[in-house]
Order: C-alpha cells, then sequence, then structure tokens
C-alpha cells in the first residue's frame, strides 16, 4: 500500500541532524563520518548491507553509545549534552532484538517498561489493542509467538506517546497482515508529526512507505533521497512490456528502430525493452503509433532492490 500522504517539504525543519559522525572500534570504522537531516514528520528509512553501521548509528542518536567523532543532535540538543534528557523523553526506540521478559504478561510488561521510562497516565489495553495485542494481554511473554513479541516490543516503544522514533528492523518475524497495520499506525502518527527513522532489510517493503531513505555502507551514507531521486541519480533504465501477438513482434522492433533504446527481448506473449529514462515518452509515442497491434503495455521503475545494489556495491 502507497504511503499517500504528502513528504515533508524541504524547509521543514530537520529533527534530528548528524555532522561528521564517527564510531571506531579499535580498528573497526563502524560509522565512518555521517552527515544526515531528518525532517520532522518524516518517515525515513536507513538501509545498508549487514555490518553497514545503522544499528550502531542509531545507538548514538539515542545516546546510548558515545560518538568517536562528530555531532548529532536531536530536537536541536546534542546527545551528549545535559539537555539531551528531556529530548530523551521525546523518543520511542525499538531494538533489533529487543529484551522482554518472559514471566511478565503483556501488560505487566508495558507497565515494567512504562516505569522505566518515567511515563505515566498512558492506557496500555489501549496500546496493547493498538498493535492487535488485546486478546494476549494477560497472556505470558513467554507464551508470545515471535511476531507477537515484535508487536510487543512495537507497543513499548510507542509508551508515552514519542514525537520522535527509532525502529530498527521493527518489521522482522511479522506476517504481510501485521506489516500493514504496522505501517498503518506509522502513517497515523506521521499525521500527526510524528518522525520515524526506520531500518530494514525488505527493501520491497519499504520503498512504497518512506518518504526518503539513506543507503549505507561501510559505515557512510552512499546515497539520500526520495526512492525517485534515487533511481534518477542512478540513471538505472526501466523495462517496457509490450504485449503483441509473436507475428507483429517485428513491427515493435522496427517502431523502435531509430530510438536510443537498449536490449529488445522478444519473449512468450511480449517484447520486453530497456529503455533509458529520458527516451521514455518517445518510445510510449512511438508504441502508440502502432494503433491496436499493441494489446498492453507495462513500465517496470527499477526497484529499490536494483538502485540498493547500485550504489553499495
Ligand atoms: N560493540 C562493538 N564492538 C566492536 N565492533 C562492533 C560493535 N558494534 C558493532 N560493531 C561493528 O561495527 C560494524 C557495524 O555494525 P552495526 O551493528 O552497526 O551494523 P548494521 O548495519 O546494524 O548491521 P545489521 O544489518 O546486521 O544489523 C560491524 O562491523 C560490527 O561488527
Amino acid at each position: 500500500m502507497a504511503d499517500i500522504s504528502p513528504a515533508p517539504s524541504d524547509t521543514t525543519r530537520a529533527v534530528i541532524t548528524a555532522r561528521g559522525v564517527r564510531k571506531h572500534y579499535g580498528a573497526i570504522h563502524a560509522v565512518d563520518g555521517v552527515d544526515l537531516d531528518v525532517r520532522e514528520g518524516e518517515l525515513f528509512g536507513l538501509i545498508g548491507h549487514n555490518g553497514a553501521g545503522k544499528s550502531t548509528l542509531f545507538k548514538m542518536m539515542l545516546g546510548l553509545i558515545p560518538l568517536s567523532a562528530g555531532e548529532i543532535r536531536i530536537d536541536g540538543a546534542p546527545v551528549s549534552g545535559g539537555d539531551f534528557r528531556a529530548v530523551r523523553r521525546k523518543i520511542g526506540y525499538l531494538p533489533e532484538n529487543v529484551v522482554l521478559y518472559d514471566n511478565l504478561t503483556g501488560l505487566e510488561t508495558l507497565h515494567f517498561f512504562a516505569r522505566l521510562k518515567g511515563v505515566a497516565g498512558q492506557n496500555h489495553a489501549a496500546l496493547l489493542e493498538r498493535v492487535g495485542l488485546a486478546h494476549a494481554a494477560r497472556r505470558r511473554v513467554r507464551e508470545y509467538s515471535k511476531g507477537m513479541r515484535q508487536r510487543l516490543g512495537f507497543a513499548q516503544a510507542l509508551l508515552g506517546q514519542p514525537r520522535i522514533l527509532f525502529l530498527d528492523e521493527p518489521t522482522t518475524g511479522l506476517d504481510p497482515e501485521a506489516i500493514r497495520g504496522f505501517y498503518a499506525i506509522l502513517r497515523q502518527l506521521k499525521s500527526q508529526g510524528v518522525t520515524t527513522v526506520i531500518t530494514s532489510h525488505i527493501l520491497a517493503e519499504i520503498q512504497e512507505r518512506v518518504d526518503r531513505l539513506a543507503i549505507m555502507a561501510a559505515g557512510q551514507v552512499q546515497a539520500s533521497g526520495t526512492v525517485q531521486a534515487l533511481r534518477e541519480q542512478m540513471a538505472l533504465p526501466l523495462w517496457f512490456s509490450v504485449r503483441v501477438a509473436p507475428e507483429d513482434f517485428e513491427a515493435v522492433r522496427a517502431a523502435l528502430g531509430s530510438l536510443p533504446v537498449g536490449a529488445i527481448e522478444a519473449r512468450d506473449d511480449h517484447v520486453a525493452v530497456q529503455c533509458p529514462r529520458e527516451a521514455k515518452m518517445a518510445v510510449i509515442a512511438a508504441l502508440a503509433a502502432l494503433g491496436d497491434k499493441v494489446r498492453d503495455l507495462g513500465v517496470r521503475e527499477p526497484s529499490l532492490e536494483d538502485v540498493f545494489f547500485g550504489f553499495s556495491d
């Protein structure tokens, strides 16, 4: 399901800023000079190979581990400064491996985390219902499935109605329906101005849903922007799928003969045409001139996976 709410404009204030951020563990440069701005109300994706530095960057943004160099500000406050305590209360965090206590029920878990976070006055039963766990509120976590644990982890991140959410691989273990429900909640939160940073390895899931994203590799941001901007920056070709009768395959070739298209491959009931973005409209015009011979036409944009491999390899 595509996110149809508008992306925050370029002028929206940055809630998270990172400048020259580094984290070294001895000789390992886990994060190696990251500059990043995340705007208020934005749903921002952070993607990268295993070990690219995403979780380390998250932990620094949360003030959980010190920076080796650089500066991160959340809501204007440096994460290493005294003012960050107050900002910390506005942040919700779902770690990659959320630690839950098997002997507690779902409700008790939320009470426990609420005390730990110092937030009171929230209806925990309603929060469990929001993440689809109302039926399991009084069951012990030891009886929870992987997806239920993940939902409970998400619920704890939402305690205290945070304005900024850091979610590290939040959809791991969720079934497709739960993933939809999860993003529906993120959209609601976004409409209330909540800023969310999310990591995921499931690129197909993230590409339709984030406003902007950053691709990390070897501790650095290789590229950032909207999925469409990254596609254009990579100048990856599109693919047309032109459905025609086999006897008309040659007519398609001939119609495209003078255009700067790439591969033209005849398949079962269609011709696949690789096309640079700038030739897209000329190709459509040439195919339209074939009239009824063209029975159907599809265009496949490069996927986020194509873009990802282009930037991260
Ligand atoms: N406490 C630590 N001590 C030493 N090296 C570490 C530590 N934490 C992370 N690293 C190293 O830093 C690099 C980045 O790790 P990080 O966990 O940030 O990657 P990631 O992008 O979150 O990976 P994944 O997608 O697998 O979760 C890796 O090489 C990792 O081994």
